[in-house]
C-alpha cells in the first residue's frame, strides 16, 4: 500500500474547505482532541428559547402576544382557559411535586453525580433525567470518530473532537478520497492508452490488449479502497443542542455497550473494513450527557458489570458482542463514555441491581425516593393547574381546558391519590386523561375542553384492569359467584384492588370441620401471597377471642374465590374473620354487605389502600352497604354516579363489623356474648379456651 494512502488520524485530514474555518479542519491529535473543550459559543437564533425557527409563522400572532398568567398568580375562580397560563420553558421547571428530586438533579448536574431514582411509574423519573441533560453545559459536548488502523485493522483508532466537527472531518475525508480515486483512475487510463498505443504502433494488438487488461486488473485489485479509509462518525452531536439524553432501558449488550457488526465476506476484497462495522452503544452516545436506565435490574449481570466499568473508567472499548461473529475479533481503542447515569425503578429494581453498581452510584451520587402524592394545598393546586396547561400545550393538538375541565381533572387526581388531602403525582396517567378529554372536545369540534368531555374520557379511557374488573363482575353475576342479596353462612363479600386503580368484589368462603390431627389447622387457598398468609394467622387470635371456642379440634378452611392472580396484602382480614366466625358459630352473613379492612390481633380495624376503588366496585356489583376502616373515611372520593348506590359505614373494631354483617337468630344474645368475650381479661380468656393456640400448618 502506498504510504500516502494510509490515513493517520494524528497528522492528516487537512482539507482546504475545512481549514478555512479557523483551523477547525485540522485532524485532531490525541492530545488536542481528548481534552479539548470548545469555548467559542456560536450563538444562533435557536439559542434563544423564545424564538422558534421552524414554523414560528404558524403561531397565531395574537395568541403569542397574549399576556400570560404566571403559575404562582393563578386563581382558579377567575380562570377561563388553560391557554391563559404561562408554561415554564425549561423541563426542570415543569416538574411538579418532586421538589427534593428537582433539587438533587440540579446539584447533580453541577457536580456531575449519578442519581438513582426509586418510585412508582409515571411520577417523572425520565422527565427529570431529560431535564438534567438540559442543565448540562453544551460546550463540553463531543463527536466521536472511528478511524481504520493500518497497523492492526482489528484495532480501530478512536478520536473525539468538539461537537459538530465530526461531520466536517468525515466530509473532508470523503472529498479527499474522491480526489485520490479520480487521480488514480486517470493514471490507470493513461497507462492503458499508452500500452494500447504502443501495441498498435508495433502491430502487437493482442499482446497490447492482454497487457492493458492485466495492468487494469492488477491496479484495480491492489489499489486501496479510498472510501474504506474514510473515518466513520460514531457519535454525532450538534453544538447548539442540549447535552445528549439516551434511554438505555432494556437494552441488549450491543445496544448498551456498542457492537461490531459481523462481516460475511471477511476477506477477498469484498470485506467491509473493521472500523466501518463499529457501532456505538448507549454509553457512548450519552458521552457528556445523561444515560437513563429504567428498571435497571432487568439488565443482565454481564451488562451491569460492564456498565460499572464504563462508569469507573469514563471510556469503554467497543467489541463484537456475539462470540461467533467476525465482529468479536475487533476491539477498538477505548471510546469516551463520560456520562451521568440515572438509574431508575421501583424497590424491586434496587434488590435486583448488581451490588457493586449500586454501591458506585451511592458512593458517587444521590438516591432519591419519588413521591406519588402531594398535599392538596392552594400552592400545589396552582402547580397542578399549570401541569394541565403544560400537557395541553405539549400535545399541541387538543383544545385548551376551561375551568370546569381543570376542576374535573383535579377531582380525579384527588381520587387517584387514594389518600386524604392529597393529589396524585402519577401524572402520566393524568396526562393520558387530559389527552383523551381533549380528543373528545376535538371530536365535537369544540374550541374548548369542558368537564363533560373529561367525564366522557373517563368512561372511555378505562384501564385494562378496570375493564377486566367490569367483565369479571358481569360474569360472576351471571354465574352467581357474586351474591348481593339474602344471607349465607360462612360467606363474605370481601373487596380487593386490581392493578392500581380498579376494585373488585372478592367472595370469601369459610368452613370449620373436625380435625383429624392432634391440633387444628387453618388452611387458606386462593394463591395467597406472604402478607395475606400472615394476616390469616393473625385472624386466628381474633377467632379464639370472638368465638370463645377451642379451635384446636377443628380444621378451618378459608377459600378466596376467583383470585387467579393471587392475593396480596392483609386488607381481607376483616372479611376472613367474619366468614370464619360465621362458619364456626353457624350465623348467616348479609350478602348485600361488602367489607374491607385490615385487623390487629386485638380486633382493631386498621386502614387499607384503594378504599375508593373498592367502594365503587361494590356499588357496580349491586352491593348496598360497604364497611370500611374509620381511618380511611377521608380517603373516599367516589364518583357522583356511585354516591347514592351504596351506604358507607366506617368501623374501628371487629365487633362493629360483626354487628352489621351477621344476622344471628337472637341478635341481642349474640352481641352480649361478643361483648363479654371482647372484654374478657387475658387470664379468664386463656382459661375459657384451655390455653388453645392453634397452629397454622396449612399456611
Ligand atoms: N412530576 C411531574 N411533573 C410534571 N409532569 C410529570 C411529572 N411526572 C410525570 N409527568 C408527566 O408524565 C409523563 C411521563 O412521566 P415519566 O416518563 O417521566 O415517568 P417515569 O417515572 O419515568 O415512569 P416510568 O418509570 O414508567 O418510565 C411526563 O412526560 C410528563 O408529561
Amino acid at each position: 500500500m502506498d504510504k500516502d494512502d494510509k490515513i493517520n488520524p494524528n497528522i492528516d485530514d487537512v482539507s482546504p474547505e475545512v481549514n478555512n474555518q479557523g483551523g477547525a479542519g485540522e485532524s485532531p491529535s490525541p492530545a488536542e482532541t481528548k481534552g479539548s473543550i470548545n469555548q467559542d459559543n456560536n450563538k444562533t437564533i435557536t439559542d434563544n428559547p423564545n424564538v422558534s425557527v421552524v414554523g414560528s409563522e404558524d403561531i397565531p400572532e395574537e395568541k403569542a402576544e397574549d399576556p400570560k398568567i404566571k403559575p404562582e398568580d393563578i386563581e382558579l375562580e377567575s380562570l377561563n382557559s388553560s391557554s391563559e397560563i404561562e408554561v415554564p420553558e425549561k423541563l426542570i421547571d415543569q416538574v411538579i411535586g418532586q421538589e427534593h428530586a428537582v433539587e438533587v438533579i440540579r446539584k447533580a448536574a453541577i457536580q456531575r453525580r449519578h442519581v438513582m431514582m426509586i418510585g412508582t411509574p409515571g411520577t417523572g423519573k425520565s422527565m427529570l433525567a431529560k431535564a438534567m441533560a438540559e442543565l448540562l453545559p453544551k460546550e463540553e459536548m463531543q463527536d466521536i470518530l472511528v478511524y481504520p488502523n493500518s497497523e492492526d485493522s482489528n484495532n480501530p483508532i478512536i478520536r473525539s473532537v468538539k461537537a459538530g466537527r465530526g461531520k466536517e472531518i468525515v466530509a473532508a475525508h470523503k472529498a479527499e478520497a474522491k480526489k485520490r480515486a479520480q487521480t488514480r483512475n486517470t493514471l490507470i487510463m493513461i497507462l492503458i492508452f499508452g500500452i494500447m498505443g504502443y501495441a498498435i504502433i508495433t502491430g502487437q494488438l493482442l499482446m497490447g490488449i492482454i497487457g492493458a487488461a492485466f495492468i487494469f486488473m492488477a491496479l484495480q485489485y491492489s489499489r486501496p479502497k479510498e472510501e474504506a479509509m474514510v473515518p466513520k462518525l460514531l457519535v454525532s452531536n450538534t453544538p447548539d443542542s442540549t447535552a445528549p439524553y439516551i434511554d438505555g432501558t432494556g437494552s441488549h449488550a450491543g445496544a448498551l455497550l456498542g457492537d461490531v457488526r459481523h462481516d460475511p465476506f471477511q476477506s477477498g476484497g469484498l470485506e467491509t473494513p473493521a472500523h466501518d462495522r463499529v457501532e456505538a452503544g448507549a454509553i457512548h452516545k450519552s458521552n457528556k450527557g445523561v444515560l437513563f436506565v429504567d428498571e435497571i435490574n432487568t439488565l443482565t449481570p454481564h451488562s451491569q458489570q460492564n456498565l460499572l466499568t464504563a462508569l469507573q473508567e469514563g471510556e469503554f472499548s467497543i467489541t463484537g458482542q456475539s462470540e461467533r461473529s467476525s465482529g468479536a475479533m475487533v476491539k477498538t481503542e477505548p471510546v469516551p463514555c463520560s456520562f451521568i447515569m440515572i438509574a431508575a425503578g421501583n424497590l424491586d429494581a434496587m434488590e435486583g441491581m448488581h451490588p457493586a453498581l449500586r454501591s458506585r452510584i451511592r458512593g458517587y451520587g444521590y438516591e432519591v425516593y419519588m413521591q406519588d402524592t402531594m398535599p392538596d394545598t392552594p400552592e400545589n393546586q396552582k402547580k397542578f393547574i399549570t401541569f394541565v396547561a403544560q400537557e395541553v400545550k405539549n400535545d399541541g393538538k387538543i383544545p385548551p381546558f376551561d375551568r370546569s375541565a381543570i376542576e374535573e381533572i383535579m377531582r380525579d387526581a384527588r381520587r387517584r391519590s387514594n389518600r386524604k388531602g392529597h393529589l396524585t403525582l402519577k401524572l402520566r396517567d393524568i396526562g393520558g386523561l387530559i389527552r383523551v378529554s381533549g380528543d373528545m372536545a376535538r371530536q365535537d369540534n369544540s374550541e374548548i375542553t369542558t368537564a363533560e368531555h373529561v367525564l366522557r374520557a373517563k368512561e372511555i379511557a378505562k384501564s385494562v384492569e378496570d375493564q377486566i374488573s367490569d367483565e369479571y363482575t358481569r360474569r360472576s353475576r351471571e354465574y352467581d359467584l357474586t351474591i348481593v342479596e339474602g344471607t349465607a353462612v360462612g360467606r363474605v363479600n370481601g373487596l380487593a384492588v386490581v392493578g392500581h386503580d380498579s376494585g373488585q368484589v372478592l367472595p370469601i368462603m369459610a368452613e370449620a370441620t373436625p380435625t383429624q390431627s392432634a391440633t387444628g389447622n387453618v388452611i387458606a387457598t386462593g394463591l395467597l401471597k406472604e402478607i395475606a398468609q400472615e394476616s390469616i394467622k393473625n385472624v386466628s387470635a381474633i377467632l379464639k377471642k370472638f368465638t370463645g371456642k377451642d379451635i384446636r379440634n377443628m380444621d378451618i378452611h378459608i377459600q378466596f374465590i376467583g383470585t387467579y392472580n393471587g392475593v396480596e396484602g392483609d386488607s381481607a382480614s376483616v372479611s376472613v374473620a367474619t366468614a370464619v366466625i360465621s362458619a364456626i358459630e353457624n350465623i348467616p352473613v348479609r350478602q348485600d354487605v361488602a367489607m374491607t379492612g385490615s385487623l390487629s390481633v386485638r380486633g382493631n380495624v386498621l386502614p387499607i389502600g384503594g378504599a375508593t376503588y373498592k367502594i365503587e366496585a361494590a356499588a357496580k356489583a349491586g352491593i348496598k352497604t360497604v364497611i370500611i376502616p374509620k381511618s380511611n373515611l377521608d380517603d373516599v372520593l367516589i364518583e357522583d354516579r356511585y354516591r347514592d348506590m351504596v351506604e358507607i359505614i366506617p368501623v374501628s373494631t371487629i365487633e362493629e363489623v360483626l354487628e352489621i354483617a351477621l344476622v344471628p337468630e337472637k341478635k341481642e344474645d349474640f352481641m352480649e356474648k361478643l361483648n363479654k368475650l371482647a372484654n374478657m381479661k387475658p387470664s379468664e380468656f386463656i382459661e375459657s379456651i384451655s390455653g388453645n393456640i392453634a397452629s397454622s400448618t396449612g399456611l
